[in-house]
């Protein structure tokens, strides 16, 4: 039974780079009427997601709606982060009537769906539901499978420890929680993969859950808002490959890059494209200006599939100083990065 007088919250989850932030775009800019805030968390922070949305024009929602929340894992700072976050918004005048909580992209969601058992929350919000997103092709071509290439790159970086492949790990904790799942970037997927991947996650859930498939992250907001799934009650139907103890992310690292003005579009992305080619890295994305340019250039590199477009003027006595984060595998080729991003 879900408890009318408490807030619902969705958490959207997925791997890096699957499409969330443009999920909670979609949700903000169709709310029908709902009053909504979102939580953001980042791996590898510099403020992207949060200034991503906030960059959208979206009328009706203004900048107190989004609230990020420190560089740092989600699930792990719960106590000193998440709770006083939420409460904040939670104590505001006009509370949001819908919370949106994006995880960062290496973000285990079970850890986070426990803490709505919080006493300082539980009787005031509940997750409605978990929505993981899903790169689509990324999980066609094998990328969440064992990885002889990606595990080299981790062993090299620590010899003492036989790891599991922490792509797959990650990954299938998401779908693992989840109560909607949205089989996303399907404009890059042939009908033959779309059948073959759902088929696949269907055979690996505990239970049954419904598998969406969505160009962009479009989808309907009344089939994401108001599962009314009360998550944080039915912990148990949502195993995890962390359920035995204490998870950490030294799987994972990530570096924040200044990038001075560049000549074009083109000329960042060619060295964007190069950089993705390193050894181990997995997610680049950042703001960076143009010569010529009064609007500032969004680049996103997941994997090797690069893409950028112009999505905010500079405003007056904003720093125009580019910056990329990118995220990989822990030991990742941090110097090749460096030299392609220095073109
Ligand atoms: N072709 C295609 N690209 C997509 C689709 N959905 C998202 N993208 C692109 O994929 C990139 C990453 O999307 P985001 O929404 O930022 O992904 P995310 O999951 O929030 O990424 P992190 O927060 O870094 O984990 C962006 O360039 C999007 O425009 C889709 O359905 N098809």
């Amino acid at each position: 039974m879900t408890d009318l007088t408490k807030i619902p919250c969705t958490i959207v989850t997925g791997f890096l780079g699957a499409g969330k932030t443009t999920l909670v775009r979609n949700l903000l800019q169709n709310a029908q009427g709902r009053r909504l805030a979102v939580l953001v968390n980042e791996f590898g922070d510099i403020g992207f997601d949060g200034s991503f949305i906030e960059g959208c024009g979206i009328s009706g929602c203004t900048e107190d709606d989004i609230v990020e929340l420190p560089n740092g894992c989600i699930c792990c700072t719960v106590a000193d982060d998440f709770v006083p976050a939420l409460t904040k918004l939670l104590d505001r005048p006009n509370p949001p009537e819908h919370i949106l909580i994006e995880t960062s992209g290496l973000a285990l969601p079970k850890p986070l769906v426990t803490a709505f058992n919080w006493p300082a929350i539980r009787s005031r919000v509940t997750v409605d539901g978990v929505i993981a997103v899903v790169d689509g092709p990324a999980l066609a071509a094998g990328f969440f499978a064992d990885d002889p290439e990606a595990l080299a790159v981790q062993r090299g970086a620590d010899n003492s420890v036989d790891h599991d492949n922490p792509l797959e790990e990650v990954f299938e904790d998401q779908l693992l929680c989840a109560d909607m799942i949205l089989l996303n970037k399907s404009d890059l997927m042939t009908a033959d993969d779309k059948a073959r991947v759902k088929a696949d996650i269907a055979a690996h859930l505990p239970r049954s859950v419904k598998i969406i498939e969505t160009d962009h992250s479009f989808v309907d907001t009344a089939l994401i808002l108001g599962l009314k799934a009360a998550a944080e009650g039915d912990l148990a139907a949502r195993p995890s490959h962390h359920d035995e103890g204490e998870h950490d992310h030294d799987d994972f690292e990530s570096i924040a890059i200044p990038v001075g003005i560049v000549s074009s579009a083109e000329a960042l992305a060619s060295r964007v494209g190069k950089a993705a080619d390193a050894d181990g890295v997995l997610r680049i994305k950042g703001f960076v200006p143009v010569e010529g340019r009064p609007m500032r250039l969004v680049v996103q590199g997941v994997g090797r599939r690069i893409a950028h477009h112009y999505d905010r003027p500079w405003t007056n006595g904003e720093d125009r100083q580019g910056r990329l984060v990118v995220i990989g595998l822990k030991g990742f080729d941090r110097a090749s990065v460096e030299a392609a991003l220095a073109g």
